[in-house]
Formats: structure tokens, sequence, C-alpha cells
């Protein structure tokens, strides 16, 4: 069966799609369960319209990939959910101050896709991780988040890049969660 790489970098990931899990699983995950909370969370990113996403499985072990180094994901807004297995060290990091955050198992952690981040290097055991590339086509179509450019549209398969649907909310207005 041919297999695709979750992202340049990691070498031992799988993408859920080929297996077939994005209608039955992740398509209704972020529609029912993770919008509404990035709606409140990133308005600015089209947090009420994330229409699209890439969803895979990260595997790090000691004879194979051991870190992820700092990168930004193509993507809005991420979810990286610890699926454990027992591992040691490997901390997930964030910012040019490389703030590290430990990733408890079964946990989600949201992220602005273009925060820097990577993972530490781990010690011993397995580390795995769900990771999902949301995206919203209303700013991705004014704006290539990975060249900052206005994008050519072609046609692709499946969710593709994440740049054409359109979104029937408006982008919503920035809420002020503290008031
Ligand atoms: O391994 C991790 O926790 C981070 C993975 C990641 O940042 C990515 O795949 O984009
Ligand atoms: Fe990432």
């Amino acid at each position: 069966m041919p297999k695709g790489r979750p992202n340049s970098m990691n070498n031992y990931g799988v993408l859920l799609n080929e297996l077939g899990m994005d209608e039955s699983f992740i398509t209704p995950l972020r529609e029912k369960y993770l919008r509404p909370i990035t709606a409140l969370l990133y308005p600015d990113l089209g947090g009420a319209c994330l229409d699209s996403h890439k969803a895979f499985v990260v595997k790090y072990s000691l004879h194979e990939d051991l870190d992820l180094s700092s990168h930004y994901d193509n993507a809005e807004v991420t979810l990286n959910v610890s699926l454990g297995k027992d591992f040691t060290e490997g901390n997930l990091y964030f910012g040019d101050f490389r703030q590290e955050v430990e990733h408890v198992e079964t946990q989600g952690l949201l992220h602005r896709g273009g925060q820097i981040h990577g993972a530490l290097p781990i010690a011993s055991g397995e580390r795995w991780n769900l990771i999902i590339w949301m995206r919203s086509s209303a700013i991705r179509n004014q704006l290539c988040p990975m060249c900052n450019q206005k994008p050519q549209l072609v046609e692709a398969e499946g969710f593709g890049d994440g740049f054409t649907e359109t979104c029937e909310e408006d982008v919503p207005e920035t809420v002020d969660l503290c008031s």
C-alpha cells in the first residue's frame, strides 16, 4: 500500500486519511467538538470556520526519529494529543526561548500553527502523538501561510492544502474573553 509521510521532517508517521479515518473520526471531531473552542480562542485565525484538516500520528523511538526540529505548521490551528506510550524526556517546546511544555498522556494541546515549536529528543521508550493541522480557507485564500503570497488555486485531492472551500459564516469579530 502506498504510504505518504505526515510532514517532511517525520519519517515514522501515518496519515489518517490513508486509513479512511477522516469522515468517520477527524471531520466530526473538528466540526462538533474542536470548532466551538477554536472559535473562542482563535477568532483572528478563522477559528469559527476551520473547514479542513490534515491529520496524522507521529512516532518517535530510540532507533527511529528521536525529536522534531523547530518549525511552524501548515495550519491555522493545531491540536496535538499525547497518545503515550511510555517514554522519558521528549517535551514539546514553543517560541525562540524554547518554553517547554510537559505533555501528559491522553491530553490535547491547541496552539497556533504559526507559532514556532518542536519536540525535544526522547531518552527512552516510544512517543506517539495525534496531530491535527486545522485550516481555514477563509483565512488562507487571502494569503498562503507558508509563503505569504496570494495563492494560485489548483484542483487537489481530498482537502488538499485547505485553500478552496468558502466559509458559510463570516470570520467572527475578536472576542474579549476577560470581560
Ligand atoms: O511531536 C510533537 O509533539 C510535535 C509534532 C509537530 O509539531 C508536527 O507534526 O507538526
Ligand atoms: Fe508542528
